[in-house]
């Protein structure tokens, strides 16, 4: 099991603390939630904060978009380092072209899908991706209830790749801990976010560990 665990719920004021007990960790990938104020109701970090973490992070980047036009803003999450750009299923209305643009910028291309959403949006564009994010909440906050309609949900998806022959990893993402993350192991997530799991935890090492283990 691959883990990145959500920065959004590290303690802010020890940015620096937080990235390098990550980068200690056995975690995969650390994990940005970029959040506009718009297609969320929350906003959270920017451009120069997102570098400042890469110049820290170890890391490679797993930034998950929650605005609005994404597309308009590629070339600035590949400068600021990231490895894999998620955008929204929801948020993109020419989503072929955006999926382009990520890869030619660079980087592995994520498409995350909201709850509400169903599987067959990304039927026509799971071939051309890395990675689908399944949120089992709605975005916009951490430390949120596990959405159980997610498993079914991570059954239909996990059938739509292996028919399509797709070589799509399914990503899932809200209210994960050691409970939530064995029953999706069980269902083969691929990989989990992981936010107060994490940093609420008093050992985040032990966290980390825990879910890869799932
Ligand atoms: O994208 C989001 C929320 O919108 C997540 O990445 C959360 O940050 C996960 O937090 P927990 O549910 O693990 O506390």
């Amino acid at each position: 099991m691959l883990i990145a665990p959500s920065l959004l719920s590290a303690d802010f004021g020890n940015l620096q603390r937080e990235i390098e007990m990550l980068n200690s960790s056995e975690a995969d990938y650390l994990h940005i939630d970029v959040m506009d104020g718009v297609f969320v109701p929350n906003i959270t970090f920017g451009f120069p904060v997102i570098k400042a973490i890469n110049a820290i992070s170890t890391l490679p980047l797993d930034v998950h978009l929650m605005i609005v036009e994404p597309q308009k803003y590629v070339s600035q999450i590949r400068d600021c380092g990231a490895s894999l750009m998620t955008v929204h299923v929801e948020a993109c209305v020419h989503l072929y072209r955006v999926v382009q643009m990520i890869r030619q910028a660079g980087m592995k291309v994520g498409i995350a899908i909201n709850p509400g959403t169903p599987i067959e949006h990304l039927v026509d564009i799971i071939n051309e991706i890395d990675l689908v994010l399944l949120m089992s909440v709605n975005p916009g906050f951490g430390g949120q209830s596990f959405i159980k309609n997610t498993l079914a949900k991570l059954v239909r998806l996990k059938k739509l790749i292996a028919d399509s022959g797709s070589n799509a990893i399914v990503e899932v993402d809200g209210g994960i801990n050691a409970h939530t993350g064995g029953l999706l192991a069980q269902y083969e997530a691929d990989m989990l976010v992981a936010g107060s799991y994490v940093f609420n935890s008093p050992a985040p090492h032990h966290a980390i560990r825990a879910l890869k283990a799932l």
